[in-house]
């Protein structure tokens, strides 16, 4: 089994003892970070990590004269792949058109209501086989990689029918199956009401609890269940409904809310037990507060207030009344088309006031914690999958200090080199 080991790094960003709970509060700022720091990895797993004296020892030990790749980290920082919590992957098209609409005065709200926005990616996705989905979803997937991205959540909702569902869900699972990136796969039929149902929505929300449910779990295509609750889109009671059927197939909520419209989402999640409410922009204290009761992590999309022009969400208040926050991209057609994650944390720092340390526990353990895949990611610690980034940069500070630049030098998924020297380097 391949042994490789990094040496020396100037932090060593390990993101320990949050497996079982999310960061909250302060200890968002509590980064683990070892000074001069060693990592080995076999297997694809992390089986040491400490000073270069503890690991050297360990290796003396464990590992005599075995074949070893030693990687020198000097002068650079080391930290856990990134996971992005919340994304739109697979669908066909894009929709460069919007974006002049928007600035001309049209809202994300009326574009949808007139049949364009997630409809209009609809249209384009239905029209796409399940192999060209697979084939424009990959170069998204390895702009993720090149960003340091290791993990990421994909939903469905560009089908709209049972079997345009299923083709977004199969083509995510195969993607998962052949790319190096993990792919964690979430329903979501209630992304919009489809047009041929707009007079009757009601039935729609039957075909996605009665036919498509059942064939989503039937078929294991997805592990969350996630609701756009919006004004115009599906209210708080139908968002309650579709997501209580999800539980009952044994998918585990997530939701879009108040995003728009402060309706009540972040109040919903709490409510029914949702593993996190994503967007958030216009949530109440009360929603923050029940969210903070029972432990909904709170996955917020600074890259899409950006693009709509939006008020940002409170994420201060969040981490005050003790809500765990992560990030993400929501990279998706129409309100943020972007893969990188490092902007987004840019934008979190500088528009939400978050700390550069408290972004970073936002797109790792916690982000972990938002797909159900803390114990396994998210933080670098014996046992966990090697999943490692080294950056360009003599500390994590750095990465705020500057914006838009990518520091990811190289990029181990499961302790194989998948990014090296900034270019892609694996086989499929
Ligand atoms: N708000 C709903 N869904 C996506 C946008 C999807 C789209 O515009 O295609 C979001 O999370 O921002
Ligand atoms: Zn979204």
């Amino acid at each position: 089994m391949k042994k490789i080991v990094i040496h020396q790094a100037n932090q060593m960003i390990t993101m320990r003892g949050a497996s079982e709970q999310p960061k909250i509060g302060e200890a968002m700022s509590d980064l683990g970070i070892i000074e001069n720091g060693s990592l080995a990895m076999e297997g694809g797993k992390i089986v040491a990590i400490g000073t270069k004296e503890e690991v050297e020892r360990f290796i003396v030990q464990n590992w005599g004269n075995e074949d070893v790749e030693e990687v020198n980290a000097l002068g650079k920082i080391v930290l856990p792949g990134f996971i992005d919590p919340h994304t739109h992957l697979v669908f066909a098209g894009s929709r460069e058109y919007e974006l002049e609409m928007r600035l001309n005065g049209a809202s994300y709200l009326e574009i949808l209501q007139a049949g364009g926005g997630i409809l209009a990616s609809t249209r384009m996705t239905r029209a796409a086989s399940e192999a060209a989905l697979v084939e424009d979803t990959w170069s998204r997937l390895n702009r993720f990689l090149l960003q340091g991205v290791t993990t990421v959540e994909a939903k469905s909702g560009y089908g709209l029918t049972l079997e345009d569902e299923l083709k977004q869900l199969r083509a995510a699972k195969q993607l998962a199956q052949k790319h190096p990136l993990d792919v964690v796969s979430t329903f979501m039929g209630a992304h919009a009401v489809p047009t041929e149902y707009k007079e009757d929505p009601e039935a729609y929300i039957k075909l996605v609890i009665e036919e498509m449910m059942p064939k989503v779990a039937a078929e294991n295509l997805a592990e969350f269940c996630d609701v756009f609750c919006e004004a115009g889109v599906f209210s708080v009671e139908q968002s309650e409904r579709i997501l209580e059927a999800g539980k009952k197939h044994g998918l585990i909520p997530k939701v879009h809310a108040d995003e728009i419209k402060p309706l009540g989402g972040a109040e919903l999640a709490a409510k029914v037990g949702a593993v996190s409410a994503d967007h958030l922009l216009q949530a109440s204290d009360e929603g923050i507060q029940a969210m903070a009761e029972a432990g909904v992590v709170a996955v917020l999309l600074p890259g899409t207030a950006f693009y709509l022009m939006a008020p940002y969400a409170r994420a201060r208040d969040m981490i005050a009344a003790g809500v765990p926050v992560a990030l993400s991209t929501d990279r998706n057609p129409g309100s943020s088309p972007t893969e990188s994650l490092q902007l987004i944390m840019n934008l979190a720092c500088l528009n939400m006031k978050m700390t550069p340390a408290e972004v970073l526990t936002a797109t790792t353990i916690n982000a972990a914690h938002a797909i159900g895949r803390a114990k396994e990611v998210g933080s670098l610690e014996v046992g966990k999958a090697a999943d490692v980034i080294i950056m360009d940069a003599p500390n994590y500070a750095m990465l705020q200090y500057n914006f838009g630049t990518n520091f990811v030098e190289s990029v181990l998924k499961n302790g194989e080199f998948v990014v090296k020297d900034g270019q892609l380097c694996f086989n499929t």
